[in-house]
């Protein structure tokens, strides 16, 4: 899995200062996905800067899916960050056109983002029974969670569970077609 980190400009570059951006910009060169952004800088001394752009890369081969990890508790943000960030990427971010309405993907023009809720193993009522909740590794299918990213990884569609947040159920599972970038939200991620 290509997990993409986003450091920051100091990390990558120690001669490249700190900027507020005032336009990122996304792109695929070559096989990488570039983030890079075109303000001009203030360097500390607080002159202007307008060397090269600072850029952020993520490799991934040839006709590859980029996979970026995005890991945190329930209700820190991850949906509304992922919904801004695949805004940049571009194109509007939306759930499977005629799919089941509750959901929890989001597909734009270049991104489709799954929740990893959908890979719980256990319904509510199943880890009630069991005592367990959503974080317990018993309540998830981590190995199908890996199939399944893996596959994507490689070109190849997969029937991905739905775990619907509204009944509490596990629904019929839904088709994802490998996207260019596959950002794979939730409790587990890594
Ligand atoms: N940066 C932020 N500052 C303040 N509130 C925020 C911020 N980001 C998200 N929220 C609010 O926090 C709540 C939870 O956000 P969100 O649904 O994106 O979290 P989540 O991590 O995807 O949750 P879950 O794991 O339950 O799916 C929402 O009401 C949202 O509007
Ligand atoms: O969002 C979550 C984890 O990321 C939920 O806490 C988890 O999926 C359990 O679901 P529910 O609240 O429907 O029982």
């Amino acid at each position: 899995m290509a997990v993409c980190t986003v450091y920051t400009t100091q990390t990558l570059n120690t001669n490249c200062p700190i900027s507020t951006p005032s336009k990122t910009h996304f792109s695929f060169h070559q096989k990488q996905l570039v983030f890079y952004t075109t303000s001009k800088r203030t360097s500390k001394r607080g002159s202007n800067y307008s060397g090269s752009p600072c850029v952020i890369t993520c490799a991934a081969g040839d006709s590859q899916t980029v996979v970026i990890g995005l890991a945190a508790d329930s209700g820190c943000g991850k949906s509304t960050f992922m919904r801004r960030l695949t805004s940049v990427f571009g194109g509007r971010a939306e759930p499977p056109k005629g799919g089941n309405p509750d959901s929890n993907t989001l597909i734009s023009d270049t991104t489709t983002v799954i929740c990893l809720d959908d890979y719980h193993s256990l319904d509510r009522t199943g880890r009630k029974e069991k005592g367990v909740t959503a974080l317990d590794p018993r309540a998830n299918d981590f190995d199908l969670m890996y199939e399944q990213v893996k596959a994507i990884k490689k070109g190849i569609a997969v029937e991905k569970p739905i775990y619907n947040h509204v009944t509490g159920l596990l629904d019929p599972p839904e088709l994802i077609k490998p996207p260019k970038i596959l950002v794979i939200e939730g409790l587990h991620p890594m």
